[in-house]
């Protein structure tokens, strides 16, 4: 089976998935287990809603930064606001530190209507709130398929762990965070646009603009662009469905570069990304392969949530 790809990264098309499903499953499952990174096209989430949510967003960056920090990120309960540009990454990785040029707002989805939002940004609020319920109504689909793609004996087992995709009283850190990389106007030495990560919970659905600067760490260790396609959503895997799959599910590297040309570099960037994480009592271990040692082993025996609470604190902002 030859799937469609751009550099490198697969097209998997989402058309008439119920009548498709078996070889949307394959493709799925052929594409995460090698790239970890996948497009998807016609995924029937409607570009009017996600358009707007761009749009809202863009009202909302440009207010004054004191009224934002008023929103500041709560790093303490709920994981939900505002992170201001330019703070310092630790990357635990290699332990160097790195400024980054972006701003963001995640919404937790947790109770999500009780956290609060600026006044001032017009409709961000509804907007983002009508792309998470399209978001989760897709990703109970990618669940679905992901746990059909591992021929788990107990099909709807993702789906158990993910409840708060249709009940939103089941604690859980799922959030959907608009990203904002402003224009480049001095020396950005020692600065990133966003350094290089995986993701942290099952998987990840992500909309970006037409600026570009995703790039992709390939197995080889090759950098590859995750070239904007009009219309499709990147969905990548985190690391906690790595350790549920036993390894199958790649978790990879990515990070979004300042671009090279000068068009680009005046350029603000945006993207919008939804963070699929397991509810929060969920303790993953490996269903497929338990022999593989998993690659965040001091995270075992842990819940979601607290896998989820460490792994953000370990990178913190100074
Ligand atoms: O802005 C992007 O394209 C990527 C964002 C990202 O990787 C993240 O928020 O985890
Ligand atoms: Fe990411």
């Amino acid at each position: 089976m030859k799937i469609p790809t751009s550099q490198g990264i697969p097209i998997v098309d989402m058309s008439q998935h119920t009548t498709r499903w078996q070889e949307i499953v394959r493709e799925l499952r052929q594409a995460l287990q090698y790239t970890g990174f996948v497009y998807l096209v016609n995924h029937g989430i409607p570009e009017h809603i996600v358009n707007c949510a761009f749009q809202q967003s863009v009202k909302l960056f440009a207010l004054p930064l004191e009224d934002k920090m008023k929103f500041e990120r709560d790093l303490d309960d709920t994981f939900h606001g505002y992170t201001k540009p330019g703070l310092k990454v630790i990357n635990p990785r290699s332990n160097t530190c790195l400024k980054e040029l972006r701003e963001s707002f995640d919404c937790n989805i947790y109770n999500g209507s009780s956290c609060p939002y600026p006044e001032d940004a017009g409709d961000f609020k509804p907007a983002m709130h009508a792309l998470v319920s399209e978001c989760k109504e897709l990703a109970i689909v990618i669940l679905k398929m992901l746990g059909d793609a591992l021929d788990l004996s107990d099909q709807d087992y993702f789906l158990r762990h993910h409840k708060c995709l249709w009940k939103e009283t089941v604690p859980n850190y799922t959030s959907l965070r608009s990203l904002f990389y402003p224009q480049i106007t001095e020396d950005i030495s020692g600065a990133i646009r966003f350094d290089e990560h995986t993701d942290y919970g099952t998987f990840t659905l992500l909309f970006q603009d037409d600026v570009g600067g995703l790039e992709v760490k390939t197995q080889d260790g090759k950098w590859i662009p995750a070239t904007p396609i009009p219309g499709s959503i990147v969905v990548n895997t985190g690391d906690l469905l790595n350790s549920w799959s036993g390894g199958l599910y790649a978790s990879t590297f990515h990070r979004v570069v300042v671009p090279q040309d000068e068009y680009r570099k005046q350029k603000p960037r945006q993207s919008i990304a939804f963070f699929v994480k397991p509810d929060n009592d969920t303790v993953v271990a490996p269903l497929v392969n338990p022999e593989i040692p998993s690659k965040i082993p001091e995270f075992q025996n842990i819940t979601a949530g607290e896998h989820f609470k460490q792994r953000t604190m370990s990178t913190r902002r100074t």
